[in-house]
């Protein structure tokens, strides 16, 4: 489709739109009095204004039931969990067994760890991607040491070649290929929150599982943003947080993934808790661990209620929509908001470059030439959320539930004052 950088043909597309509806149902920040242009649903989505609902029933269940909601709420506690397990398998292309929403993310990877990083031998490496999100680098270097071994010597980062702004598909297999019967896990982003890479999960899975290793998937930025096929692809184990692109909150719950062929295997061990183990027993306080034969065992405790709450009103618009709609939507304005972007380079004489490659799902991230933090906070005095990453990066991530075409415009028009200005 041929694209125009104006503001009835942005607004022609929104009219085509068939997800525009959505965008009413989210509460959106204001700047000076205007709603703002929303860019950073990959740090925190927008609140669902059905949210505070699904949190007011578990408050008046507390209220009217006290001890007897565990059981006897409309939607009981004590399984309240299994409401989300099911929309979220689907989101991530996984089995319901699978899948479990629990604790937070940089939690349930250390939880993960104990179960599939086991170095024994000299099978002891992991290949991570250079610069990974900095919990990321902090867990898995604490998990090295915890077994007595070197980070140095022990973890293996994947690099982007000299003069790119990209992981290459075939530098990560040869590497995977390089370490070969030394490698004990192989532990990326699926999409990479700087750049906004999106990894061949599939490819990579295939060839490290090829070399007896495990293979895991950090998706903080992928839960609802790509499409994910985790239980196909035959992913080991992924985790991932909620409060980014599936809009449950700040902080809020992480989710799981254990592939099937994983959850009965007595060899693969984990760190337990009660509400891992069979709920037809679970009440009967007996000494042994009976685990429930789903990812579910690998939960801890009984679940956060009033925080699964707001997910829950999130996951049944996901149901409702579909990630094959979203990821339509996505597509398209992303490409528009590329459109744009280089319509206002063109005008500003190479202000900026895009650094995301085109394997990508909602963000581009912009690299400013010359121009610094001041036009990062020209764009947020104006309206436009975005986030600032060092050196010199500002990452645009147009939501497909809630960002409007005309959003996309409209920071156009911000963004070249901005560059004129400053
Ligand atoms: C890739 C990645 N890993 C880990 C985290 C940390 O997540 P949490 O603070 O929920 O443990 C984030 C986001 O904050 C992230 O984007
Ligand atoms: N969770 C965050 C927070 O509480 C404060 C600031 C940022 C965050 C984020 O989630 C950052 C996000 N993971 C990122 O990619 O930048």
């Amino acid at each position: 489709m041929q694209f125009e950088n104006t503001l009835g043909f942005s607004q022609s597309l929104d009219k085509e739109d068939r997800l525009s509806k959505y965008r009413e149902q989210f509460h959106f920040p204001k700047v000076k009095g205007k709603q703002v242009i929303y860019f950073t649903g990959n740090s925190l989505g927008l609140q669902p204004k059905n949210a505070p609902s699904f949190v007011n029933d578990i408050m008046e269940d507390w209220a009217n039931l006290a001890v007897e909601g565990h059981f006897h709420a409309e939607k009981p506690w004590w399984d309240y969990h299994e409401r989300l397990a099911k929309p979220m398998a689907k989101v991530v292309g996984a089995r319901e067994e699978e899948v479990c929403v629990m604790n937070t993310l940089t939690v349930n990877l250390h939880l993960l760890m104990v179960s599939f990083y086991r170095p024994q031998g000299k099978r002891t490496k992991i290949i991570c991607e250079e610069k990974a999100f900095p919990s990321d680098q902090y867990m898995l270097q604490s998990q090295v040491r915890h077994h007595g071994l070197d980070p140095d010597e022990t973890l293996v980062e994947i690099k982007k070649r000299e003069g790119e702004h990209f992981w290459r598909t075939e530098d990560v297999l040869s590497k995977i290929e390089e370490v070969g019967d030394e490698l004990a896990l192989v532990l990326i982003g699926g999409v990479n929150y700087y750049n906004g890479q999106v990894f061949d999960m599939e490819a990579i899975t295939k060839a490290g599982k090829k070399v007896g290793a495990y293979v895991g998937w950090d998706l903080a930025h992928a839960a609802g943003n790509i499409e994910l096929q985790l239980h196909d692809w035959g992913v080991d184990f992924a985790a991932w947080c909620s409060y980014k692109y599936m809009n449950s909150g700040p902080g809020n719950a992480s989710g799981i993934f254990i592939h099937q062929t994983h959850l009965k295997n007595q060899e693969i061990p984990r760190f337990e808790g009660w509400w891992g183990t069979k709920k037809e027993t679970r009440f009967l306080m007996k000494p042994e661990f009976e685990p429930t034969g789903t990812a579910d065992s690998w939960q801890l405790s009984n679940p956060p209620v009033l925080s699964l709450a707001p997910y829950l009103a999130s996951l049944e618009m996901f149901e409702e929509v579909g990630m094959a709609a979203l990821i339509e939507k996505r597509n398209r304005i992303v490409s528009y908001l590329e459109f744009i972007l280089k319509e206002i380079d063109k005008e500003t004489t190479g202000s900026f470059e895009i650094i995301t490659p085109e394997d990508r799902g909602c963000q581009l991230s912009v690299f400013l030439h010359g121009q610094g933090r001041q036009l990062f906070d020209y764009l947020m005095e104006n309206g436009v959320i975005t986030d600032w990453r060092e050196p010199n990066v500002i990452r645009l991530a147009p939501a497909p539930f809630y960002c409007s075409y005309e959003d996309m415009y409209r920071f156009g028009q911000i963004l070249k004052e901005g560059i004129l200005k400053n």
